[in-house]
């Protein structure tokens, strides 16, 4: 079923409580014709693809990853090899910067700020994505949240993919990272349910202790959602209320997919359309203005 049916079968109305869609709905169904062009390259004699890059930024504990692990199940791709993936899924985390020893102290005690754009390392995360675009394999780092930091020896191989998905609290702050992305998603789950959700996975996933928690929450997690995670909404393109549990918004989202995936190289070029083109406050777009979050 086309994408246009479906609106026409559940209804624009209904639709707009199930997922909201910046300006219009044609953005997920019209063909556009890239205004960059999709650049083909070649690795070791062998064309390779530029892959459909979704961003999905929200809240910590919002759903990000179960949102992409769920795409990922219903494309089947979880069974496959990672050679095998044709949609793949990375997540910022693994682009925390390497901390002073200072710093690592004061993470010990719960008093770094892990929500700030500075805690990443945007131009590592910059240049893979780039790599990612280029068709090239990557290794990207492994996060541990009990050493907070990169895992010294393990890392995950990105196999080139026709779709990367790239998930992260802060995946649309950075404008260079921003205008990579072909959609973006937002996933917006009230704040009470994200805390609610937060402490135990912290607890009994990420080692730490209930007072530890709380603390880092209402002193960084908390004002920094509010001043470098929330603006960004304005940027995504589709807003998904509710995260895992929105079905109906994740099967839209995997249904477009599919039938990205279905078309040949050439039709797969002309659908690459720029999610950058219709950023407020991206350079195609200065001057007008955001829509408000
Ligand atoms: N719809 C949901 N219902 C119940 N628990 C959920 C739901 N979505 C996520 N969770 C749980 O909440 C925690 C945070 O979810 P996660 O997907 O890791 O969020 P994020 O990637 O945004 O930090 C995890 O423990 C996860 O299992
Ligand atoms: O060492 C660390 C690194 C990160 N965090 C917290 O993790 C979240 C981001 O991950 P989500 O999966 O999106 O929740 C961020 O809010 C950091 O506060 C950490 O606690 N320790």
């Amino acid at each position: 079923m086309s994408m246009s049916l479906i609106l026409r079968r559940v209804g624009v109305g209904s639709f707009h409580r199930i997922l909201s869609v910046k300006y219009n709905f044609k953005f997920l169904y019209t063909h556009k014709m890239s205004e960059k062009p999709v650049e083909y390259t070649h690795t070791n004699g062998i064309e390779s693809k530029t892959p459909f890059l979704i961003g999905v930024a929200g809240g910590t504990a919002s759903g990000k990853s179960t949102v992409c692990q769920r795409i990922m199940e219903k494309l089947g791709q979880q069974q496959k090899e990672h050679t095998e993936r044709r949609v793949v899924c990375i997540s910022q985390d693994s682009f925390y910067r390497t901390l002073t020893t200072a710093e690592r102290m004061r993470a010990e005690r719960g008093q770094f700020n892990f929500d700030h754009p500075d805690a990443f390392d945007d131009k590592k995360l910059l240049a893979v994505l780039k790599d990612i675009l280029a068709g090239k394999k990557v290794e990207v780092p492994e996060y541990d949240y009990i050493s907070n930091s990169i895992h010294p020896h393990h890392s995950h191989t990105i196999y080139p993919a026709d779709v990367v998905l790239i998930e992260g609290i802060l995946v649309f702050y950075f404008p260079e990272v921003r205008e990579l992305f072909h959609m973006k998603l937002f996933v917006d789950t009230d704040s009470d349910t994200r805390l609610a959700r937060r402490v135990p996975r912290d607890i009994m996933e990420r080692g730490r202790d209930l007072e530890q928690v709380l603390n880092q929450y209402m002193n960084f997690v908390k004002p920094a959602f509010e001043e470098f995670c929330l603006p960004t909404k304005k940027f995504a393109d589709v807003i998904i209320p509710r995260g895992a549990d929105n079905v109906v918004a994740i099967d839209l989202i995997v249904q477009h997919i599919s039938e990205y995936l279905k078309r040949s190289p050439a039709e797969k070029s002309q659908l690459q359309y720029i999610g950058a083109s219709s950023t407020p406050g991206s350079p195609q777009r200065a001057g007008q203005a955001g829509r408000p979050h």
